[in-house]
């Protein structure tokens, strides 16, 4: 599976801590992350990190672009609700997407915990169905 990590500054503490709390299920997946949060989760817990351009220079759009190809099987967005951010067009939108193709997507740290213990229990499998029909296309 391919999972998205990205947290916003405040957040990132607590990203950090999940990825490190969460790494033993992390590991067998192929992680991508806005720029800072990928330089921070690779840094503490030594896992590959596709790391795009940082949220406000467009990394969020380029995670968004995934989404949209419907390449991206899980996000995982540590949210700062109480912080005006530059780029709330771009956080938007990408929230939007997750919608429009169902991708599983945790904004806080209760929610992204519920969805590493699904996908340690094999609960996503239902995401490789829908790639091996897109392959078919
Ligand atoms: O701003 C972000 C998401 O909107 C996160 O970007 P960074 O991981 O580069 O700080």
């Amino acid at each position: 599976m391919k999972i998205a990590l990205i947290a916003h500054d405040k957040k990132k503490p607590e990203m950090v801590e999940f990825a490190l709390a969460y790494k033993s299920v992390l590991k067998n997946h192929e992680l991508y992350a806005t720029g800072t949060t990928g330089l921070k989760v690779k840094e503490a817990t030594g896992l590959p990190v596709h790391r795009f351009q940082s949220g406000p220079l467009g990394g969020d759009q380029q995670i968004g672009a995934m989404i949209a190809s419907n390449d991206m099987d899980m996000v995982v967005f540590l949210r700062d609700p109480l912080t005006a951010q530059p780029h709330e067009p771009d956080v938007n939108a990408l929230l939007r997407l997750s919608d429009v193709y169902r991708i599983p997507l945790a904004t806080n740290l209760a929610s992204a915990e519920l969805l590493m213990h699904a996908l340690k229990r094999g609960e996503m499998h239902w995401r490789e169905l829908i790639h091996s029909r897109k392959d078919d296309a």
